[in-house]
């Protein structure tokens, strides 16, 4: 279980998140929110690159700090900025973040073959990352999240620059994931994740503004898809 209690974060003076309150469990979760509106500070906070101004995060009731580097063994991330290692090729990034993940040599190729089929990455390892679509590199971002089979998956924006083809793949590769992972996905992207997401968290400005299954937060907005709550919360920002 991850728990949130109370987070606030600053940038200098300016307030980025506040009194962020959410507790997630197995499942998929889905922080959908305007540009700008904290989704990557708090997915940061989450994998500890940055730290709470106040409150507190914990991981399976313990604060996060505490974990150590044990933290890192439960956490995969698949970062909003494609920061791939461009000269390497998909195969020799993925080993290289197997590597830093603690994986044995000896289950590194399979390891990191399985994760590469998942994204149907497997038949372009051997290109250099520089030579990849945004799609593709996307792709072994989610991948290297995917390392290790973590608890906790956090993938910023892991839809952008995927094709339609893509984008189903990715969400059926997620949801198989559902059961015994917790998954939270940032986006703006409502129509990737309203048929996926066990519950949505609306962030506007920083504060959670409506958190609940899609179904609850139709009935609560008195609309029929989950895109008309989007514009009703977020409506002037857009
Ligand atoms: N390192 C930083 N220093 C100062 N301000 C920052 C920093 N990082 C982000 N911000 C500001 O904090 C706010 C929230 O940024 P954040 O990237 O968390 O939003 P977001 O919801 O992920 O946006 P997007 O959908 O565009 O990725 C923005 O106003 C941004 O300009």
């Amino acid at each position: 279980m991850l728990e949130m209690k109370n987070v606030y974060k600053n940038y200098g003076t300016y307030q980025v998140l506040k009194h962020v309150d959410l507790c997630l469990d197995e499942g998929i979760y889905a922080l959908l929110g305007p540009n700008g509106s904290g989704k990557s500070t708090l997915m940061k906070l989450i994998c500890r690159q940055l730290k709470p101004t106040k409150g507190q995060i914990l991981w399976k009731h313990k604060k996060i700090d505490d974990w150590g580097q044990h933290y890192f063994l439960d956490i995969g991330y698949a970062p909003q900025q494609q920061g791939l290692y461009e000269d390497m090729t998909g195969l020799q990034f993925l080993t290289y973040m197997a590597l830093l993940k603690g994986i044995e040599k000896k289950k590194l190729k399979n390891e990191v073959n399985r994760v590469a089929q998942l994204v149907n990455m497997d038949k372009f390892l051997k290109q250099k990352c520089k030579t990849y679509s945004g799609g593709m590199k996307q792709r072994i971002l989610v991948a290297q999240a995917l390392l290790n089979n973590p608890s906790l998956l956090l993938l910023d924006e892991p839809t952008t620059g995927l094709d339609p083809k893509e984008r189903v793949s990715l969400r059926n590769v997620l949801s198989h994931l559902s059961n015994d992972h917790i998954v939270f996905i940032a986006t703006h992207v409502v129509s990737d994740v309203e048929n996926l997401a066990k519950e949505i968290v609306f962030l506007k400005d920083g504060i959670i503004v409506g958190k609940g299954k899609k179904e609850d937060l139709l009935k609560q907005f008195q609309v029929h898809c989950l895109e008309d709550v989007y514009l009703k919360i977020f409506g002037d920002d857009i």
